[in-house]
């Protein structure tokens, strides 16, 4: 099993996918020694011409500078498990999280609403990815579906359609009647994804590492300070989120309130 996980790992950090033969694996010695970063475009691909596999930088680079390619457009999460670590806190542009989105047991709908997201292939449990600059149109439909009451029975399938992006627009659905339950629930499972962790990161202070050799408790610190680096990165994430949806849901709630004094005024001035 060791012998296994060893030759895993080192296979999965070095293969080079090959775009321009279709996604083709290779190994390929001396190119695999080049690091990622997150501020570089470029990558390793195989070129007809020269029969080989070529890497052009997409900068000059000076003498005794290190050179970085591209291993894709990743998550912190995604280069951590694919490679092994996690790039300095918000240095990378593709980071992301997945936030679960559940239907709730007691909604008046249940039965509908799960029977419009399986014929999508969706169950009642979703996960969405956030970035920090926003969320996909997706999860905005499986919130309107999470909210929607039972008088809007009849557009479930078009949401459902929209989150599981099989509508043939790919143009996110819009319901403004509803639109401020479906934030504040998004916001709701943010809060609730927020919460697991700093319970997380809080404990790891005080998590008992249960080793017996010094090699053994670097291995682990090891281990700890990446899981941490990655939460860390993650609740950054769900943080900005929960900023962008306070915020939101402040405006529209100022801006509702604007609406009802002005009706009030009026009233005032026809009595
Ligand atoms: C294809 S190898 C790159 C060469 C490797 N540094 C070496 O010494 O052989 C991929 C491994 O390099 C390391 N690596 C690549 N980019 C990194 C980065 N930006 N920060 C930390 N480690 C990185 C990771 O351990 C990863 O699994």
């Amino acid at each position: 099993m060791e012998t296994f996980r060893w030759s895993f790992g080192i296979l999965f950090s070095r293969l080079v996918r090959l775009p321009s033969m279709g996604g083709k694996v290779a190994l390929v010695p001396w190119a695999d020694m080049l690091n990622h970063s997150c501020e570089v475009e470029t990558f390793l691909d195989y070129d007809s011409s020269s029969k080989g596999v070529v890497f052009l930088t997409d900068r000059a680079y000076q003498p005794g500078e290190q050179v970085f390619i591209s291993y894709g457009k990743k998550s912190n999460g995604e280069l951590l498990l694919s490679y092994g670590f996690v790039p300095n806190e918000g240095t990378n542009p593709s980071d992301s999280v997945e936030l679960p989105l559940s239907l709730k047991k007691t909604d008046k709908c249940y039965k509908e609403k799960l029977e419009a997201l399986s014929k999508h292939g969706f169950s009642v449990s979703e996960c969405f990815p956030l970035q920090i600059t926003g969320w996909p149109l997706e999860l905005m439909a499986y919130a309107y579906l999470a909210v929607s009451p039972p008088s809007m029975s009849g557009q479930f399938e078009q949401m459902a359609a929209a989150a599981s992006n099989k509508t043939s627009t790919k143009k996110g659905i819009r319901y403004p009647e509803i639109e401020e339950r479906a934030l504040q629930f998004i916001l709701d499972s943010c809060e609730a994804s927020i919460a697991k962790y700093s319970k997380f990161l809080q404990a790891s202070g005080s998590m008992d590492l249960d080793v017996t050799s010094p090699k053994q408790l670097n291995r682990r610190l090891f281990l700890k300070q990446l899981a941490v680096d990655l939460c860390t990165s993650e609740q950054r994430i769900l943080f900005r989120a929960q900023y962008i949806l306070r915020r939101r849901l402040r405006d529209m709630r100022s801006g509702e309130l604007r609406a009802l004094r002005i009706f009030d005024g009026l009233w005032d001035i026809f009595n």
